[in-house]
């Protein structure tokens, strides 16, 4: 069984505290929305997929119990809250995009004069449940999707090592798994997929410094799961990709531009270059909520810093010389002209063919 990073039965959620993760297991409790805002904005619960499950399951249990007088005061606060949760971290736009589909249904569910106070709440509650299942599917069909792909890639390249039987060796960055979704995960559900058809010879995760994402929580996914993996430190990515034939690089996105410029974990702009440099395809996985069509490019992403801290310190132990000047960007900007494909649940997409083929789909 895949690990949870999200408990919710109507009432009452619970996430995995991933600031604790690998040493500790401890679910957190989250009463509403307040709670909500606080474990995204201090990463006890990361990853753009939970991010936006997570803030609407806040709001989800705070106004379950609640009576409201009339159906303009649930709009107003589910219009309000939303907002509130969207500040909690400005890079994901998966957060964002489920805020408006949710205060547009709000919105219809406010004008529909054939249901009462009542009846909106519980529509709207089950909106917000239904996000858990949704992401599991989408995530399984990016998984689906992205092994397809890569394997087709390497097939057609002849790229797979020397005696194997067609199976690969991959890199992936940061935490895409069931920690930062509600289950499976986008890049390391590409990952699970290809072990599911025995075809995962080996996959490499970085350690994903500062945060380290990819050394604390992907590394004990992989061990969870018994994949053949194995940990790099950011700085052997060139030396890896140069010595270890490995197939493809795939990673998550925490927003990707209608260009196909994609924002993830820092660190992805480097390995994608290094890729590019070593003839690597690198993949972007991610689900449809994480593409903004309302965005042309990359420079229009808004790059979240984070306390200088997260460089300075593991854990309690300070590493940097005090008195050292710190820069934090927790993202950066891929080019769309460095990234192979983008593999959303609907299918892979050239960063040039995806603003036109996603209009398409969301249109049908
Ligand atoms: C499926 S998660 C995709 C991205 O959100 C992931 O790669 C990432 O960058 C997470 O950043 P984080 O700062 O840990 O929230």
């Amino acid at each position: 069984m895949s690990l949870q990073s999200i408990k919710y039965s109507r009432g009452s959620l619970e996430i995995l505290d991933q600031l604790l993760l690998p040493g500790q297991s401890k679910y957190v409790v989250v009463r509403g929305v307040e709670d909500g805002w606080k474990v995204i904005n201090k990463m006890q619960v990361r990853g753009a997929p939970a991010i936006a499950i997570v803030g609407c399951l806040s709001l989800a249990v705070e106004i379950n119990p609640e009576d409201f007088e009339n159906k303009k005061s649930l709009r107003q606060e589910i219009e309000g809250k939303l907002n509130y949760l969207v500040s909690a971290r400005p890079t994901a736009v998966n957060m964002k995009i489920a805020a408006d589909e949710l205060i547009t249904l709000a919105n219809e569910l406010y004008k529909d004069e054939a249901i009462d106070v009542t009846q909106m709440k519980h529509r709207f509650l089950d909106a917000t449940e239904a996000m858990l299942k949704k992401d599991i599917a989408d995530n399984r069909a990016i998984g689906a999707n992205g092994a397809q792909a890569i394997l087709q890639r390497v097939a057609k390249a002849g790229k797979t090592p020397a005696g194997s039987t067609g199976s690969v060796r991959v890199l992936t960055h940061c935490n895409t798994g069931s920690l930062a979704t509600a289950g499976y995960g986008t890049a390391l559900g590409v990952v699970r997929q290809l072990a599911e058809l025995g075809k995962l010879e080996h996959v490499y995760c970085t350690e994903t410094r500062p945060y380290n994402q990819g050394a604390r929580l992907t590394a004990y996914e992989l061990v969870h799961e018994k994949f053949p993996a194995t940990l790099v430190l950011d700085s052997m990515v060139a030396a890896l990709l140069r010595a270890k034939n490995v197939a493809a690089v795939v990673v998550g996105a925490d927003r990707v531009a209608s260009n196909g410029d994609t924002a993830n974990k820092i660190g992805t702009y480097q390995i994608a270059v290094v890729a590019k440099h070593h003839d690597v395809p690198f993949y972007v996985a991610a689900p449809l909520t994480s593409i903004d069509l309302a965005i042309p490019g990359g420079d229009h992403i808004i790059i979240e810093e984070r306390p200088d801290r997260e460089m300075t310190h593991v854990g309690e132990h300070r590493i940097a010389a005090p008195g050292i000047n710190c820069w934090n960007p927790a993202f950066d900007v891929t080019p769309a002209s460095l990234i192979t494909g983008i593999i959303t649940e609907r299918g892979v997409f050239k960063p040039a063919e995806l603003k036109e083929a996603i209009t398409k789909l969301l249109e049908s």
